[in-house]
């Protein structure tokens, strides 16, 4: 018989490096996969993204806020209004700002808009409450990565690596009851991944990152800043722990002094370094990593994380999921949670005190 909670939602999420919007749809009733549906991606312009750019670091009501929302909600309403049968969405919006322990985490663009657009309830703002109650806000795909390792039949403590901006990584036990089950999950950032290398590249040959790293395959690693790096407070931290996008933006001031490629080599090598040191606070070494992000398309960073962090790690495509559509796909997933007032995040995830269900529900005014 088909679960009758089983329902077709769409999933959007703008991630760090203010590429665009992917959307995805995921059949699911919010505990197990049950499918996975059509996706679409929809890049922001030169002049949408300069707009965003402008408002990075910055809090409602700050200038230039507004002119952020907008462009978020323009492109998100384009690209979900393409999907059909969809029931529930859930929007992550734009990260603009994340301090967690301060003033805390600004997602751009408003549900209430997408909900108007769409017809159907839309679930947003789902690191607030989080936040609110004392938790890092982020991750919130590991509640996902959870109902993801089921999917594929693993048993073993496996780890989701996603390789974006910033890094982070969800540590598995598929064998726990639930999500939020003690020992269930660990997740957290690792630390830089491609936002260093992209400025880096953006800064010295005005591209956009270096692809495929072969810049960086020309470079020999400065194992002095490695290890410089690898001293950083953080790194140190236990977790759960999140970071801002720019919270390692003096990386490239410890890269100047080096040439184009060795410099380029050294962040690649910063990005597996950080996941390697992750491992290290994980309760038993997972199976292998499974590795999301566009970071898992750069074959260099692969490599080095293979090899810095001694043990196997594959692109999550080799387990049949999709690794440009998984974050989207995640708070498609979420949404369905909100909805049925799961929990979205617990200790083991953000550090929150206990399981709790963020995310506000916008219905269509009539
Ligand atoms: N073929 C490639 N070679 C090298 N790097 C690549 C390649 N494809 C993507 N990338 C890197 O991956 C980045 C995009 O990754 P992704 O889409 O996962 O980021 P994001 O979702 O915006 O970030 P986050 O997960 O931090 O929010 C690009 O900016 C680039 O640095
Ligand atoms: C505050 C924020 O938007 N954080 C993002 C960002 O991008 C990657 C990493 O930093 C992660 O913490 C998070 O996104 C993913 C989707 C998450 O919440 O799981």
């Amino acid at each position: 018989m088909k679960d009758a909670r089983v329902v077709r939602a769409l999933g959007t999420m703008s991630g760090t490096s203010l590429d665009g919007v992917d959307a995805a749809i995921l059949l699911t009733d919010g505990e197990a996969i049950s499918g996975f549906g059509d996706t679409a991606y929809r890049p922001y312009t030169a002049k949408e993204r300069a707009t965003l750019t402008a408002a990075l670091g910055k809090w409602p009501g700050d200038d230039g806020v507004n002119a952020a929302a907008e462009v978020v909600e323009a492109a998100h309403a384009e690209v979900m209004t393409r999907f059909e049968g969809v029931q529930i969405a859930g929007f992550h919006g734009q990260t603009l700002a994340h301090d967690p322990r301060g003033r805390g985490t600004h997602q751009a663009g408003d549900g209430q808009v997408l909900a108007q657009a769409l017809g159907v309830p839309v679930v947003w703002n789902f690191r607030s409450a989080d936040v609110r109650l004392g938790g890092q806000g982020a991750p919130l795909a590991p509640f996902f990565h959870f109902a993801c390792a089921r999917f594929i039949g693993a048993e073993a403590p496996v780890a989701f690596v996603n390789l974006g901006g910033v890094g982070n990584l969800t540590w598995v036990d598929p064998s726990r009851p639930a999500p939020e089950a003690e020992g269930a999950l660990l997740a957290f950032d690792t630390g830089p991944a491609n936002a260093p290398l992209n400025d880096l590249m953006q800064a010295r040959r005005g591209l956009g990152c270096d692809r495929n790293g072969e810049l960086a395959a020309q470079g020999i690693v400065d194992e002095g800043v490695i290890a410089a790096l690898m001293d950083h407070p953080f790194f140190f931290r236990v977790p759960p722990k999140s970071l801002d996008r720019n919270a390692f933006a003096d990386l490239l001031a410890r890269v100047a002094h080096l040439p184009d490629a060795d410099a380029a080599a050294t962040l690649t090598a910063a990005a597996a370094s950080a996941v390697a040191r992750g491992l290290e606070h994980c309760p038993e070494p997972p199976e292998r990593l499974l590795v999301t992000g566009g970071g898992r398309l750069n074959p260099l960073m692969m490599e080095m994380l293979i090899e810095r962090a001694g043990v196997t790690a594959v692109q999550v495509e080799e387990v049949g999921l999709n690794g440009d559509m998984l974050e989207a796909q995640a708070f498609a997933f979420l949404a369905v949670r909100v909805a049925r007032g799961l929990p979205t995040s617990c200790p083991g995830t953000t550090g929150v005190a206990a399981a709790v269900g963020g995310g506000e529900i916008s219905r269509p005014l009539r």
